[in-house]
């Protein structure tokens, strides 16, 4: 196997004074879609936090293309090749699909040959161009938040739970959109509490209990193992499925 593309070992990492983060280790490879699994408040966004620079690590080390970013910047982290989706998503409801994707570039005016990509991969984005973001539908504006977290090239996607409160069908439409980033290749890190869509998308899974990870492995043998099945959903996910 090559080098994973972001390695976290022993990560450890506080918000305030609370220890959220207990030596957190996960390898993502590079090309695969990883799913975080756990159960609500196992330390899921706040490992995505993390790795973003947004929270303060004592100990433990973020490797990103062979590089150790722990104590870099939350914008050279980005720069670096690091995109990322917020649980909330952060995009601009009363602005057009156009200006929500203007405004997420930081070099200058939008790369056209970029855009077709986006467009590829996203059919409503080029459809609702001019419409208000607000109007989109909940997988539509989660496409939007995902293009405009790589408007610019990025190694690696970070996604926080993008399926939460959204019906079957979009649910299906959404799953559909990161087959087709799969497809390309594209390195992704997914946090989820839905298996069923983790099972369908994940390649590698690790799932959290309480700041640390207690399972890793690949997607296949956790979905061929009930046992092993049983014994993670009883952390909690079998709520999700
Ligand atoms: N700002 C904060 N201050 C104090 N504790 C926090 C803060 N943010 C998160 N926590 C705590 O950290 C733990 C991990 O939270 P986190 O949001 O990372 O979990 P999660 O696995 O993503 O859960 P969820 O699916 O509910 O978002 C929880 O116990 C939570 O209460």
């Amino acid at each position: 196997m090559s080098e994973p593309i972001l390695t976290l070992t022993g990560v450890h990492a506080d918000i305030d004074q609370y220890h959220i983060l207990h030596g957190i280790e996960l390898q993502v490879p590079r090309g695969e879609l990883t799913v975080l699994l756990g159960r609500n408040g196992a330390g899921k966004s706040t490992t995505l936090r993390t790795i973003m620079g947004l929270t303060k690590v004592p100990r433990g080390s973020v490797t990103f293309n062979g590089k150790e970013i722990t104590s870099w910047s939350t914008s050279r982290i980005a720069r670096a090749g690091i995109a990322f989706v917020p649980e909330n998503m952060g995009i601009f409801g009363q602005l057009t699909v156009r200006e929500n994707l203007v405004l997420a570039g930081t070099h200058g005016p939008l790369d056209q040959s970029r855009l077709d990509w986006l467009f590829d991969l996203f059919p409503p984005l080029k459809k609702f161009w001019d419409r208000p973001a607000g109007n989109l539908s909940g997988g539509q504006k989660q496409m939007l938040a995902i293009a405009r977290a790589m408007v610019e090239p990025r190694d690696l996607l970070l996604v926080d739970e993008p399926t939460k409160g959204l019906a079957p069908a979009i649910i299906d439409d959404l799953a559909t959109a990161f087959e087709e980033l799969k497809a390309r290749e594209v390195s992704i890190l997914l946090v989820e509490q839905n298996f069923s869509f983790s099972r369908r998308l994940g390649q590698t899974v690790a799932v959290m209990n309480d700041g640390q990870v207690v399972h890793s492995g690949t997607m296949a043998e956790l979905a061929q193992d009930s046992t092993l099945q049983q014994d993670l959903l009883g952390l909690g996910l079998g709520a999700h499925q």
